[in-house]
Protein backbone atom coordinates (compact mmCIF):
# COMPACT_ATOMS: atom_id res chain seq x y z
CA UNK A 1 0.00 0.00 0.00
CA UNK A 2 1.20 3.31 -1.00
CA UNK A 3 1.52 6.03 1.88
CA UNK A 4 -0.96 8.59 2.51
CA UNK A 5 -0.03 12.35 3.40
CA UNK A 6 -2.05 15.30 4.60
CA UNK A 7 -1.87 18.93 3.34
CA UNK A 8 -3.26 22.15 3.63
CA UNK A 9 -5.54 22.24 1.14
CA UNK A 10 -7.89 21.91 -0.93
CA UNK A 11 -6.44 21.42 -4.35
CA UNK A 12 -4.34 24.11 -5.31
CA UNK A 13 -2.63 25.56 -2.76
CA UNK A 14 1.18 26.37 -1.94
CA UNK A 15 1.48 23.56 0.65
CA UNK A 16 0.17 21.04 -2.16
CA UNK A 17 3.10 22.60 -4.34
CA UNK A 18 5.49 21.87 -1.47
CA UNK A 19 3.98 18.45 -0.61
CA UNK A 20 4.56 17.48 -4.20
CA UNK A 21 8.09 18.93 -4.34
CA UNK A 22 9.04 16.58 -0.77
CA UNK A 23 6.97 13.89 -2.42
CA UNK A 24 7.62 13.38 -6.47
CA UNK A 25 6.89 9.96 -6.64
CA UNK A 26 3.12 10.24 -4.46
CA UNK A 27 0.26 10.16 -6.71
CA UNK A 28 -2.72 12.31 -6.34
CA UNK A 29 -4.80 9.86 -4.63
CA UNK A 30 -2.10 9.62 -1.88
CA UNK A 31 -2.62 13.51 -1.05
CA UNK A 32 -5.32 14.46 1.63
CA UNK A 33 -7.01 18.29 1.85
CA UNK A 34 -7.23 19.26 5.19
CA UNK A 35 -9.89 22.46 5.46
CA UNK A 36 -6.82 23.74 8.21
CA UNK A 37 -3.37 23.19 9.62
CA UNK A 38 -4.55 21.92 12.65
CA UNK A 39 -6.86 19.25 11.25
CA UNK A 40 -3.51 18.02 9.14
CA UNK A 41 -1.74 17.68 12.77
CA UNK A 42 -4.91 15.86 13.94
CA UNK A 43 -4.76 13.42 10.72
CA UNK A 44 -1.54 12.50 11.53
CA UNK A 45 -1.88 11.86 15.31
CA UNK A 46 -4.69 9.77 14.45
CA UNK A 47 -2.57 7.65 12.13
CA UNK A 48 -4.79 8.18 9.32
CA UNK A 49 -1.92 9.29 7.12
CA UNK A 50 1.48 8.72 6.98
CA UNK A 51 2.82 12.05 7.30
CA UNK A 52 1.39 15.83 7.04
CA UNK A 53 2.68 19.29 5.61
CA UNK A 54 2.12 21.96 6.67
CA UNK A 55 3.62 26.14 5.99
CA UNK A 56 6.14 26.58 8.86
CA UNK A 57 7.42 29.97 7.99
CA UNK A 58 7.14 32.76 5.15
CA UNK A 59 10.19 35.48 4.43
CA UNK A 60 7.83 38.29 4.48
CA UNK A 61 5.27 37.57 7.00
CA UNK A 62 6.99 35.23 9.27
CA UNK A 63 5.54 32.27 11.20
CA UNK A 64 2.59 30.62 10.61
CA UNK A 65 0.84 31.05 14.22
CA UNK A 66 -1.88 27.93 13.30
CA UNK A 67 1.58 25.38 12.95
CA UNK A 68 3.43 26.76 15.64
CA UNK A 69 0.58 26.65 17.69
CA UNK A 70 0.30 22.77 17.29
CA UNK A 71 4.31 22.28 17.17
CA UNK A 72 4.52 24.14 20.68
CA UNK A 73 1.61 22.70 22.71
CA UNK A 74 -0.04 19.79 21.01
CA UNK A 75 0.61 16.29 21.14
CA UNK A 76 4.50 16.13 20.08
CA UNK A 77 5.31 14.93 16.59
CA UNK A 78 8.37 15.10 14.54
CA UNK A 79 9.58 17.17 11.52
CA UNK A 80 11.45 14.87 9.47
CA UNK A 81 12.12 17.35 6.33
CA UNK A 82 11.41 20.55 5.03
CA UNK A 83 11.40 22.67 1.23
CA UNK A 84 11.00 26.38 0.88
CA UNK A 85 9.03 26.92 -1.86
CA UNK A 86 8.45 30.56 -3.90
CA UNK A 87 5.00 32.35 -3.35
CA UNK A 88 3.80 34.15 -6.41
CA UNK A 89 0.38 35.45 -6.49
CA UNK A 90 -2.18 35.94 -9.06
CA UNK A 91 -5.69 38.04 -8.84
CA UNK A 92 -7.82 35.42 -9.91
CA UNK A 93 -11.94 36.02 -10.68
CA UNK A 94 -14.70 34.88 -12.81
CA UNK A 95 -14.30 35.11 -16.62
CA UNK A 96 -15.59 38.55 -17.92
CA UNK A 97 -14.93 40.18 -14.32
CA UNK A 98 -12.71 43.27 -14.93
CA UNK A 99 -10.25 44.84 -12.47
CA UNK A 100 -13.22 47.74 -11.78
CA UNK A 101 -15.64 44.89 -10.45
CA UNK A 102 -13.39 43.80 -7.97
CA UNK A 103 -14.87 45.13 -4.68
CA UNK A 104 -14.20 41.79 -1.98
CA UNK A 105 -10.87 39.94 -2.10
CA UNK A 106 -10.50 36.89 -0.45
CA UNK A 107 -7.50 34.97 0.11
CA UNK A 108 -5.26 33.02 3.31
CA UNK A 109 -4.09 36.19 5.65
CA UNK A 110 -0.53 35.60 5.15
CA UNK A 111 -1.05 35.98 1.42
CA UNK A 112 -3.22 39.12 2.31
CA UNK A 113 -0.47 40.60 4.09
CA UNK A 114 1.72 40.16 1.31
CA UNK A 115 0.12 41.67 -1.05
CA UNK A 116 -0.99 44.62 0.64
CA UNK A 117 0.76 47.33 -1.35
CA UNK A 118 -0.51 46.27 -4.27
CA UNK A 119 -3.90 45.98 -3.11
CA UNK A 120 -3.72 49.27 -1.57
CA UNK A 121 -2.44 50.85 -4.58
CA UNK A 122 -4.76 49.11 -6.97
CA UNK A 123 -8.07 48.26 -5.30
CA UNK A 124 -8.52 50.60 -2.28
CA UNK A 125 -12.12 50.57 -2.18
CA UNK A 126 -12.19 46.83 -1.90
CA UNK A 127 -12.83 44.27 1.36
CA UNK A 128 -10.45 41.66 1.91
CA UNK A 129 -11.59 38.73 3.59
CA UNK A 130 -9.56 36.06 5.25
CA UNK A 131 -9.89 32.25 3.74
CA UNK A 132 -8.33 29.16 5.21
CA UNK A 133 -6.21 28.77 2.19
CA UNK A 134 -5.28 30.82 -1.16
CA UNK A 135 -7.19 27.65 -3.01
CA UNK A 136 -9.65 27.97 -0.90
CA UNK A 137 -10.27 31.46 -1.86
CA UNK A 138 -10.23 30.75 -5.90
CA UNK A 139 -12.56 27.52 -5.07
CA UNK A 140 -15.38 29.68 -3.84
CA UNK A 141 -14.87 33.14 -6.02
CA UNK A 142 -15.75 29.89 -8.69
CA UNK A 143 -18.51 28.83 -7.38
CA UNK A 144 -22.07 29.79 -8.22
CA UNK A 145 -23.14 32.81 -6.59
CA UNK A 146 -20.13 33.52 -5.11
CA UNK A 147 -19.17 35.84 -2.07
CA UNK A 148 -15.81 37.25 -3.34
CA UNK A 149 -15.44 38.57 -6.55
CA UNK A 150 -11.73 37.65 -6.77
CA UNK A 151 -9.10 35.40 -5.08
CA UNK A 152 -5.28 36.02 -4.37
CA UNK A 153 -3.99 32.64 -5.52
CA UNK A 154 -0.96 30.21 -6.58
CA UNK A 155 -1.77 30.25 -10.21
CA UNK A 156 -1.92 26.39 -9.59
CA UNK A 157 -5.14 27.31 -7.97
CA UNK A 158 -6.60 29.40 -10.67
CA UNK A 159 -6.40 26.68 -13.64
CA UNK A 160 -7.68 24.10 -11.16
CA UNK A 161 -10.67 25.90 -10.19
CA UNK A 162 -11.35 27.49 -14.14
CA UNK A 163 -10.70 30.88 -13.53
CA UNK A 164 -9.49 33.85 -15.39
CA UNK A 165 -6.34 35.59 -14.26
CA UNK A 166 -6.89 39.01 -13.81
CA UNK A 167 -3.32 40.57 -13.03
CA UNK A 168 -0.11 38.51 -12.35
CA UNK A 169 2.68 38.78 -9.62
CA UNK A 170 0.45 41.04 -7.10
CA UNK A 171 2.73 40.12 -4.29
CA UNK A 172 4.92 43.11 -2.61
CA UNK A 173 8.32 40.73 -2.90
CA UNK A 174 8.83 39.17 -5.46
CA UNK A 175 11.50 37.21 -3.73
CA UNK A 176 9.11 35.85 -1.05
CA UNK A 177 9.48 31.98 -0.15
CA UNK A 178 7.72 29.97 2.64
CA UNK A 179 9.31 27.21 4.73
CA UNK A 180 6.94 24.56 4.61
CA UNK A 181 7.82 21.03 6.98
CA UNK A 182 6.80 17.58 6.87
CA UNK A 183 5.54 16.28 9.54
CA UNK A 184 5.24 12.66 11.23
CA UNK A 185 4.66 10.75 14.62
CA UNK A 186 7.06 10.23 16.70
CA UNK A 187 9.79 7.56 15.76
CA UNK A 188 13.34 7.23 14.25
CA UNK A 189 14.93 10.25 13.53
CA UNK A 190 15.94 11.02 9.65
CA UNK A 191 19.99 10.00 9.59
CA UNK A 192 22.12 13.20 9.90
CA UNK A 193 23.22 14.02 6.03
CA UNK A 194 26.01 16.70 7.07
CA UNK A 195 23.68 19.60 6.27
CA UNK A 196 20.74 19.40 8.98
CA UNK A 197 18.53 21.68 11.17
CA UNK A 198 17.61 20.78 14.60
CA UNK A 199 14.22 22.52 15.89
CA UNK A 200 12.80 22.72 19.17
CA UNK A 201 10.86 25.35 21.74
CA UNK A 202 12.70 26.13 24.95
CA UNK A 203 10.39 27.07 27.94
CA UNK A 204 12.51 29.52 30.18
CA UNK A 205 12.58 28.72 34.08
CA UNK A 206 11.33 31.65 36.48
CA UNK A 207 12.05 34.87 34.64
CA UNK A 208 15.44 36.79 36.07
CA UNK A 209 18.06 39.41 33.84
CA UNK A 210 20.08 37.12 31.74
CA UNK A 211 17.79 33.92 31.16
CA UNK A 212 17.45 34.54 27.57
CA UNK A 213 21.56 34.50 27.02
CA UNK A 214 21.95 31.54 29.05
CA UNK A 215 20.08 29.84 26.81
CA UNK A 216 21.79 31.42 23.62
CA UNK A 217 25.05 30.50 25.44
CA UNK A 218 24.54 27.04 24.94
CA UNK A 219 24.36 27.17 21.58
CA UNK A 220 27.60 29.96 21.35
CA UNK A 221 30.12 28.15 23.51
CA UNK A 222 29.40 25.18 21.02
CA UNK A 223 29.53 27.26 18.13
CA UNK A 224 26.53 25.67 16.99
CA UNK A 225 24.64 28.48 14.48
CA UNK A 226 20.94 29.32 15.56
CA UNK A 227 18.96 30.18 12.09
CA UNK A 228 15.48 30.98 13.63
CA UNK A 229 14.58 32.17 17.28
CA UNK A 230 10.62 33.22 17.31
CA UNK A 231 9.17 33.77 20.90
CA UNK A 232 5.67 32.64 21.38
CA UNK A 233 3.39 33.95 24.32
CA UNK A 234 3.09 30.61 26.38
CA UNK A 235 -0.87 31.07 27.27
CA UNK A 236 0.03 31.08 31.14
CA UNK A 237 -0.22 35.07 31.30
CA UNK A 238 1.51 38.23 29.92
CA UNK A 239 4.59 38.54 29.77
CA UNK A 240 5.28 34.64 30.05
CA UNK A 241 6.95 32.96 26.25
CA UNK A 242 8.33 30.02 24.95
CA UNK A 243 11.59 30.18 22.15
CA UNK A 244 10.90 28.51 19.03
CA UNK A 245 14.53 27.79 17.77
CA UNK A 246 16.28 25.83 14.69
CA UNK A 247 19.90 25.58 14.53
CA UNK A 248 21.96 24.29 12.03
CA UNK A 249 23.10 20.63 13.01
CA UNK A 250 21.86 16.82 13.80
CA UNK A 251 21.10 16.07 17.25
CA UNK A 252 23.00 12.49 16.45
CA UNK A 253 26.49 15.31 16.66
CA UNK A 254 28.09 15.83 19.91
CA UNK A 255 28.12 19.43 19.79
CA UNK A 256 24.56 19.62 18.88
CA UNK A 257 23.48 17.11 21.60
CA UNK A 258 25.98 18.94 24.01
CA UNK A 259 24.44 21.82 23.38
CA UNK A 260 20.60 20.20 24.17
CA UNK A 261 21.85 19.12 27.49
CA UNK A 262 23.30 21.99 28.87
CA UNK A 263 19.47 23.77 27.07
CA UNK A 264 17.72 21.24 28.90
CA UNK A 265 19.83 21.73 32.11
CA UNK A 266 18.88 25.11 31.83
CA UNK A 267 15.21 25.47 30.95
CA UNK A 268 12.26 24.84 32.88
CA UNK A 269 11.29 22.18 29.94
CA UNK A 270 12.77 21.52 26.53
CA UNK A 271 10.34 20.14 23.63
CA UNK A 272 12.41 18.45 20.67
CA UNK A 273 10.75 19.13 16.97
CA UNK A 274 13.03 17.23 14.83
CA UNK A 275 16.37 16.88 13.36
CA UNK A 276 16.07 16.79 9.80
CA UNK A 277 17.83 17.44 6.19
CA UNK A 278 18.09 21.61 5.33
CA UNK A 279 16.44 22.12 2.61
CA UNK A 280 19.02 25.19 1.86
CA UNK A 281 22.14 23.23 1.58
CA UNK A 282 22.78 22.99 -2.03
CA UNK A 283 22.53 26.41 -2.32
CA UNK A 284 25.23 26.86 0.89
CA UNK A 285 27.89 28.32 -0.69
CA UNK A 286 29.93 28.49 2.51
CA UNK A 287 29.66 24.85 3.89
CA UNK A 288 29.86 25.91 8.47
CA UNK A 289 33.05 24.77 9.52
CA UNK A 290 33.05 24.60 13.39
CA UNK A 291 36.03 26.51 15.13
CA UNK A 292 38.86 24.54 16.93
CA UNK A 293 37.50 22.66 19.74
CA UNK A 294 34.41 22.68 18.51
CA UNK A 295 34.00 20.27 15.83
CA UNK A 296 32.04 15.83 16.80
CA UNK A 297 35.60 14.86 16.79
CA UNK A 298 36.55 17.08 20.00
CA UNK A 299 33.43 16.52 21.79
CA UNK A 300 34.47 13.06 21.20
CA UNK A 301 37.57 13.46 22.21
CA UNK A 302 37.23 14.95 25.76
CA UNK A 303 34.02 12.59 26.98
CA UNK A 304 36.44 10.04 26.25
CA UNK A 305 39.12 11.69 28.10
CA UNK A 306 36.91 12.46 31.21
CA UNK A 307 35.87 8.44 30.95
CA UNK A 308 39.80 8.02 31.38
CA UNK A 309 40.37 10.20 34.33
CA UNK A 310 36.91 9.22 35.99
CA UNK A 311 39.00 5.52 36.31
CA UNK A 312 41.94 7.06 37.61
CA UNK A 313 43.90 6.81 33.97
CA UNK A 314 45.87 10.07 33.55
CA UNK A 315 48.06 10.05 30.61
O1 LIG B 1 -2.98 29.03 1.40
C1 LIG B 1 -2.05 28.44 0.87
O2 LIG B 1 -1.95 28.26 -0.34
C2 LIG B 1 -0.99 27.92 1.75
O3 LIG B 1 -0.32 26.98 1.36
C3 LIG B 1 -0.73 28.61 3.06
C4 LIG B 1 0.19 29.81 2.97
C5 LIG B 1 0.64 30.27 4.41
O4 LIG B 1 0.17 29.76 5.41
O5 LIG B 1 1.50 31.16 4.46
C6 LIG B 1 1.40 29.45 2.25
C7 LIG B 1 2.09 30.32 1.49
C8 LIG B 1 1.62 31.70 1.26
O6 LIG B 1 2.44 32.54 2.05
C9 LIG B 1 0.21 31.89 1.67
C10 LIG B 1 -0.48 30.97 2.37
Amino acid sequence: MSNRYAYLGPEGTFTEAALRALMPTASTGDLVPCAGVDMVFAAVRRGEVDGGVVPLENSVEGGVPATTAELVGGDPLLIAAEVAVPVEFTLFAREGTTLADVKRVASHSHALAQCRGWLAANLPDAETFTVSSTAAAAQAVAEPGAPYDAAVSARIAGARYGLAPLVEGVGDRTEAATRFVYLRRPGALPEPTGADRTSLVAFLPEDHPGALVELLNQFAVRDVNLTRLESRPTGDGLGTYCFFMDADGHVAEARVGEALMGLRRVCEDVRFLGSYPRADADSDPTPFVPRAGTTNADFHEAEQWLTRIRSGIVD
